[in-house]
């Protein structure tokens, strides 16, 4: 499926008329007809942004002459192996659309990869969704593979003991628990059990394992019962929560770039569908809606993930005792913001920096105050070379790249501009939150100079960068001088006023930069749980059961220790309970340190736990492979 600017042009030029423009456009979107025409043919609408669901499907109706007795829907399916959200008639497709990443836009001939897309599907009589056509060929790699088998035209898989649990292998040492999972990987099975934690190999593409026919597969199994599979664990929590009335957890837990955000992507998805019947409920659009946003302001790219979540996530599904989904809640801890004044080479800032500069007009950056990425001190620390000693320096060193490979920062500013106003950020406090950013900015770009030899007393060395911080933040110019160079302190009941130290200066001004970029982050995620109709204040009326995600990032301690020994660890039945008592206060202290409540945690007596192991599953079997030479 694709989108064009109907307007025509390309060019940049853009002011705010762009966005105006942007508004009018007509798109062209391909809409795949599903089970009433078997295969990869597509039927192309225009729509605007406006055009909901129910115009859409009109037009294919009208264009393929359709049966108008039938009932249609659309469906839009997401990357990995055809997730399907099923669109209620007043949604806007285009929309949807613009939250895809911009290769998804880009028209491909069908050679694979083309995971996104809107497909038309006829509801039963029942209100089901009829599956079929190109879904139908998406499932038949594995699909066709097990009839396959169960007819007895392929051999079983697991000739030489495969098994979907770990805590079932006859004979438990380092190389059969490697060979186990390494032949499942082989046949693209990613998921397998260690008892009731589920651990997952990412598979770095496209599986088709994650439609409605998993969700519907999936649902009220005990676990174990089928192959292993991310939507059991979800299943099982669901279930669980309803049997006794009581909160579930789900820890996901692995190193940089293994699959975590992809994983709690899975979750809620499958979450919210088994309580919606596969209708996207508004709490799972606004969540998802949420993602972008999020993910601009708390992922950038890191040496090991080019889109790293740099903070962690606990996302609360609310149910009612019914089990319909009530709301959700969304909490944000341990924000990485010494990334903000600071990047190890190969690394970047966040990435809302790189989309404000390259996707605002010309009117806005001349507002904000822009300027060219280069010429910002905490934006230019990712060089070729990999030690620039001093920022003084820096014209010396040419910047390294801004953009990432494959990356388009406009696309993805116009992106993000669209997910916030889906979450319910009015035009006034985008500008108010991109006037902050700029001042973080320049705020980085101030520099000290002693007022005189003898003196310890500090002065500002680029002066004229002050009122430019001071018009964005709308803050008196000298008060933001007296905070940047003084400190205040009371002793016996007087006030003093300390000037800062040289050495001390540029700390106080990260420190300043990173609370202000940390209150902000705070601020998007409490307008977030705004928006998903945080119902804690309906608790004392309404009995809420809630699941809980908890994506633990970076737990960086899988480096530390060998990946073998950490299986090892995992496939011992009594361990697995240590596991989750570890975690868990290993959480608890970071989470102290950072003096904030384990609030969350603390009514959650049930745990499931998912665990994603190496990024790059070759250099996992290594070992073996090592060993068989
Ligand atoms: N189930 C999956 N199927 C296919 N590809 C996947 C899957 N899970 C992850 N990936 C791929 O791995 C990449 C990294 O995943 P993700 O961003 O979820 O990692 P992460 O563990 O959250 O990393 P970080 O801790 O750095 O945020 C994704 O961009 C995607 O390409």
């Amino acid at each position: 499926m694709s989108a064009r600017d109907g307007g025509g042009g390309g060019g940049g030029g853009g002011t705010l008329g762009r966005r105006q423009r942007f508004e009018n456009s007509e798109f062209t979107v391909r809409i795949y007809p599903g089970a009433l025409a078997e295969g990869t043919i597509y039927c192309p609408i225009s729509a605007r942004k406006t055009t909901t669901a129910a115009e859409a499907i009109e037009r294919v109706i009208d264009r393929l002459q359709l049966d108008r007795t039938k009932c249609y829907v659309l469906a839009e399916v997401k990357e990995f192996g055809g997730e399907e959200w099923i669109l209620n008639p007043c949604d806007c497709p285009v929309q949807r659309m613009m939250l895809w990443p911009r290769v998804a836009l880009e028209q491909r001939p069908l050679s694979g990869g083309e995971d996104y897309r809107f497909l038309l599907r006829l509801k039963n009589l029942d209100g089901s969704i009829h599956y079929g056509g190109s879904l139908a060929m998406w499932l038949q790699v594995t699909e066709e593979r097990r009839r396959m088998v169960e007819r007895g035209l392929l051999p079983q898989p697991h000739a030489q003991g495969d098994y979907a649990d770990l805590c079932c292998l006859p004979e438990l040492n380092e190389r059969s628990l490697l060979d186990n999972l390494r032949s499942r990987f082989r046949q693209e099975q990613i998921y397998t059990y260690v008892g009731s934690i589920l651990i997952v190999i990412n598979p770095f593409k496209f599986l088709p394992i994650y439609n409605p026919k998993y969700v519907k597969m999936y649902d009220n199994h005990t676990l174990g019962e089928l192959e292993p599979h991310i939507y059991a664990v979800a299943d099982v929590a669901y279930h669980a929560m309803l049997q006794r009335q009581s909160n579930q957890c789900i820890v996901i837990s692995g190193e940089s770039g293994s699959g975590k955000t992809q994983s709690t992507n899975f979750l809620i998805h499958h979450l919210t569908a088994l309580s919606q019947k596969g209708y996207a409920s508004g709490v799972e659009q606004i969540i998802l809606g949420a993602g972008p946003v999020l993910e601009a302001f708390g992922n950038a790219k890191t040496a090991h993930n080019n889109n790293s979540s740099r903070f962690g996530k606990f996302i609360q599904v609310n149910y009612q005792e019914s089990g319909t989904v009530r709301g959700a809640y969304v909490e944000k801890y341990l924000l990485e913001k010494s990334r903000l004044v600071y990047q190890e080479h190969n690394e970047r800032n966040y990435h809302v920096f790189y989309y404000l500069l390259a996707g605002t007009s010309e009117d806005e950056r001349s507002a904000f105050h822009l300027m060219k990425p280069e010429e910002y001190h905490y934006l230019s620390q990712m060089t070729k070379k990999p030690h620039r000693s001093h920022w003084d320096s820096y014209g010396d060193s040419e910047p390294d790249c801004f953009t990432v490979e494959g990356e388009d920062l406009k696309h993805d500013f116009e992106r993000l501009q669209l997910a916030m106003e889906m979450v319910g950020f009015l035009p006034t406090t985008r500008k108010q939150i991109f006037s902050l950013l700029s001042a973080i900015l320049h705020l980085g770009n101030i520099r000290y100079k002693r007022k005189t030899y003898r003196d310890d007393s500090i002065d500002i060395y680029n002066p004229e960068v002050l009122p430019i911080v001071s018009e964005l933040l709308e803050v008196k110019e000298e008060m933001l001088f007296e905070a940047l160079t003084t400190r205040k302190t009371v002793t016996v009941g007087e006030k003093l006023i300390v000037p800062y130290k040289l050495s001390e200066a540029g700390t106080v001004r990260d420190s300043m930069a990173k609370s202000l970029y940390s209150a902000l982050f705070d601020w998007i995620v409490f307008r977030i749980n705004h928006a998903l109709l945080n119902i804690k204040d309906l608790e004392e009326t309404t009995k809420i059961l809630s699941i809980g995600v908890l994506d633990i990032f970076g737990f960086e301690d899988y480096e530390n220790n060998s990946f073998e020994q950490f299986c090892i660890n995992f496939a011992n039945e009594r361990l697995q309970h240590y596991f989750n008592q570890h975690i868990f206060k290993l959480e608890q202290e970071e989470y102290r340190a950072e003096g904030i409540s384990w609030s969350n945690i603390d009514y959650i007596d049930n745990t499931g736990c998912i665990s994603l192991i190496s990024r790059k599953p070759t250099a996992l079997f290594h070992l073996l492979d090592e060993e068989c030479k």
